[in-house]
């Protein structure tokens, strides 16, 4: 048996081999089998990206078009998921909503064939094809509306801009939303991916994998921190209150959502094409107030923590580029997770093909031989 120290976090810990994607966090250098983001980003559209890091390669153009059309067939999902959504609280978080979704979709794909490759792929075209959709239903029905059905002559990225907001997209806002996806796909063990191999692990459903991965990317120190940094640019206001706000917040030891990274220690390279699409969008439907206050807490916190790697993550631009699509705030997790449900596929695919369970261990730090006390006499 291996012994090694306790790290918290478990920093530095290799928790798989994988051939998925590669980070260099000095270099800011991002790449899905062995292809730099900003190429990817360029070039690619996130049905291809998700094909890539799913099955490895590049598809044909047949491949891709193939997996297009099964992905297209698949986006309507079944009424009595739709009837269940209509029942959760219009209160309740987006995030939750799916999750649970997610969930009771393995209900409906009980059986479980894990070594059939018909099996992987009808999970994988069902997964990525219906969670845009029970996003989008579930922020219509909240709002007392009912669900708009996917439109069969739009792209992944346009139809779900359709379904959320009951028109056609302009075409580059749906471009641009697919890039967003593509940026979002796939992170090395993050935490949310981790979960899901952990859950793999298991030898359960990849419905079980999706919910556990999505209830886990929902915190405000990994998917969640998008929705935060928009309310925290609400709460500075201006570019006035930048200084001192990020002053008070270092004062308390209290985070600056949108900064650091356990890997990253120069700007996240994705922060930087979410930048550029950000003011794309705003070139060509006005500015946004909140992308000086943004630019200005950029430059401060550089200023004030630098020095520890501590520069803006992907969820620090991200809110922009979706408010200015006129995303709302609270469906900016649920978008980061339509996108990465790629990635965790593709760990649970790749966990699949070596699986051992996960089972680490811990360091005891409690008491021993400590007798029972009745009741009555605590
Ligand atoms: C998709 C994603 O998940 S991207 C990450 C999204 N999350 C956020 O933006 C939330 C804000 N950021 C953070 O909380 C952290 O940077 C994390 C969770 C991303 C990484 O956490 P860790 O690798 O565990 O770093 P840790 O929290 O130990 O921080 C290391 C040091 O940097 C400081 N630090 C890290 N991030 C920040 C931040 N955002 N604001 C202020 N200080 C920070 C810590 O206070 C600590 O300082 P110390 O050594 O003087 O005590
Ligand atoms: O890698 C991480 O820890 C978090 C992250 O950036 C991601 O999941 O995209």
């Amino acid at each position: 048996m291996i012994v090694c120290e306790y790290r918290p976090g478990l920093e530095g810990i290799p928790a798989a081999q994988s051939s998925i994607s590669f980070v260099d966090g000095q270099k800011g250098l991002l790449e899905y089998r062995g292809i730099r983001i900003e190429e990817l980003a360029e070039k690619s559209t996130f049905l291809e990206t998700a094909y890539l890091l799913i099955w490895g390669e590049l598809p044909t153009a047949e491949e891709l078009a193939a997996f297009e059309d099964e992905v297209r067939h698949h986006r309507r999902i079944k009424y009595r998921i739709r009837d269940m959504m209509k029942s959760f609280p219009e209160s309740g978080h987006p995030m939750d909503a799916l999750q649970a979704s997610a969930a009771a979709l393995g209900l409906f794909y009980a059986r479980r064939d894990l070594d059939n490759p018909v099996y992987i792929r009808d999970a994988v075209v069902r997964l990525l094809a219906t969670i845009p959709t029970m996003v989008a239903a579930f922020q219509l029905m909240r709002k007392g509306n009912d669900p708009v059905r996917p439109n069969d002559d739009l792209d992944y990225a346009a139809n779900f801009l359709y379904m959320l907001n009951e028109k056609e997209p302009d075409p580059l806002a749906a471009r641009i939303f697919d890039v967003c996806l593509i940026l979002h796909a796939e992170h090395t063990m993050n935490a949310s991916t981790f979960s899901a191999r952990v859950t793999a692990s298991t030898l359960t459903d990849p419905y079980a994998v999706v919910a556990s991965a999505v209830g886990t990317l929902g915190g405000p120190l990994h998917g969640g921190a998008n929705e935060e940094v928009i309310q925290m640019l609400e709460e500075i206001g201006s570019v006035e209150n930048v200084r001192p706000y990020i002053e008070d917040k270092l004062q308390q030891k209290a985070k600056i959502m949108g900064f650091g990274h356990r890997v990253y220690k120069v700007k996240d390279p994705r922060a930087m094409i979410l930048q550029n699409l950000a003011e794309k969008l705003f070139a060509k439907f006005g500015n946004d107030k909140f992308y000086d206050i943004a630019q200005e807490m950029e430059r401060v916190v550089e200023e004030k923590l630098g020095h520890k790697g501590i520069y803006p993550n992907v969820d620090f631009y991200s809110g922009l580029v979706y408010r200015k699509l006129g995303i709302p705030t609270d469906l900016f997790t649920p978008i980061f997770a339509i996108a990465r449900v790629a990635g965790w596929l593709a760990h649970w695919k790749e966990q699949l093909a070596e699986n051992r369970i996960f089972r680490p261990t811990q360091v005891y730090n409690g008491r021993h031989d400590i007798p029972y006390t009745a009741i009555d006499q605590r």
